[in-house]
């Protein structure tokens, strides 16, 4: 039997224990110092059992994660470091930062247990056990930040447990995971708050702000509903790397400063160009489904029933459905649907047959 204990079962927390409860000889425990909370992941059925008890679900297993907040990590870490461990016990955590936590369990003597940083490059603006998903980690990148230290043998069998989640573990020196998930997460959120309340600012003296702010705001601005507690703990956290960002991120906005008091058209049009090459370079995530490369992107009228009628169309022709997602991004104008096939085969049969029936059919 494998024991995993989660501490804080919220949104990370809670989304490992779905990847794991119910797999062949695995028990999840969650921890939480809060009765109401250790109730809730009861009732929820996300772990197999429950405790406010910290001794109590360290104790009994082979690997703990801390999904708490980061300025919460290093206090559980020093608690850990004073149990008796099971032998072999494996500690991580699921911080945004990295660097500090691998510093603190360093300096510190587990006297059974290897501690193995982590961080999942997945979540959502979401918080709490409510937010959880078995599906969170698919196809996405898992770093662990093992050290000179670490035994092989422990990340191994770290990574092993990790395949549950279906995501790509990959290993990064702690520092640098702090100067990319700088800039790459923690500088992106700090811009949206930033816009978001600017904007505010202008709503306050004309409400018109609001009511037209559309697709192109909302893209930018989801990540700006963050947790107010988990946001403020990884900034501090990171604040040293993240001041360097602010001060690039001040040159890159000065760039069009200069851009646009010289109305230097020709610069704004490569400004967008590079950028539109970089990101699309970046692979699509595809959340809850095996990996497929086998994508046709529909557009589709704002029809009751549309989306009913076109895989009943590839049904009918007995064409294969995978997956189908209806693209958040155009939430308020007609919408995109991207529908993923198991092969090249049945992706060519249904752009055969979507665009003999008259749908407008993009790869
Ligand atoms: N939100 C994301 O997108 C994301 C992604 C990757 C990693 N992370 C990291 O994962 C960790 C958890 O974030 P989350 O988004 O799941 O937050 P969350 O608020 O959804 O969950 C945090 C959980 O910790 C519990 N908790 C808070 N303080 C506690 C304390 N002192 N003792 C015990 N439990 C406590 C809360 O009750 C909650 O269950 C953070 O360290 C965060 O940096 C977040
Ligand atoms: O998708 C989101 O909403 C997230 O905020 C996820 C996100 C990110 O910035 O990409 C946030 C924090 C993390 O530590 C990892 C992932």
């Amino acid at each position: 039997m494998t024991t995993v204990a989660i501490f804080g079962v919220g949104l990370i927390g809670g989304s490992i224990a779905l990847c794991l409860k119910g797999k062949p000889d695995m028990k999840v425990i969650g921890y939480s110092n809060r009765p109401s909370s250790v109730e809730k992941y009861m009732q929820r059925g996300v772990v197999d059992y429950a405790t406010t008890s910290m001794q109590e679900a360290a104790e009994q297993a082979d690997f703990i994660f801390l999904c708490v907040p980061v300025g919460n990590l290093e206090e559980y870490i020093k608690q850990l470091s004073t149990f008796d461990l099971k032998p072999g016990c494996i500690i991580t955590d699921a911080g945004s930062t990295k660097a500090s936590v691998m510093e603190c369990a360093r300096s510190l003597h587990f006297r059974n247990a290897t501690f193995i940083g982590g961080h999942p490059m997945a979540g959502s603006e979401r918080s709490g056990v409510e937010a959880a998903s078995s599906h969170l980690y698919e196809n996405a990148y898992y770093v662990l930040t093992p050290d000179e230290t670490t035994p092989d043998e422990a990340v191994e069998r770290l990574v092993e447990l990790l395949s549950h989640t279906k995501a790509n573990i990959v290993k990064v020196d702690a520092k640098a995971h702090d100067e990319i998930a700088g800039a790459i997460s923690h500088l992106p959120h700090m811009i949206a708050v930033s816009l978001v309340n600017q904007v505010k600012g202008y709503n306050e003296h004309n409400d018109l702000y609001e009511s037209l702010a559309a697709g192109g705001f909302r893209d930018i601005t989801r990540i700006a509903s963050g947790d107010p507690i988990v946001w403020r703990d990884i900034l501090i956290n990171n604040r040293t790397v993240l001041l360097g960002l602010l001060r690039d991120w001040s040159r890159e906005t000065n760039k069009f400063v200069s851009m646009l008091e010289n109305a230097d058209g020709e610069a704004i049009e490569e400004a967008f160009r590079e950028a539109g090459q970089f990101r699309s370079r970046m692979p699509e995530r595809r959340k809850g489904m095996i990996h497929s490369a086998f994508d046709c992107y529909v557009d589709v009228p704002d029809h009751p029933g549309i989306i009913g009628k076109i895989t009943s169309e590839l049904g009918n022709n007995l064409i294969n459905l995978s997956n189908i997602h209806i693209i958040e991004s155009r939430e308020d104008v007609p919408g995109i649907l991207r529908l993923s096939f198991r092969s090249q085969e049945y992706l060519d049969q249904a752009i055969v047959l979507l665009s003999a029936n008259g749908y407008d059919v993009h790869l």
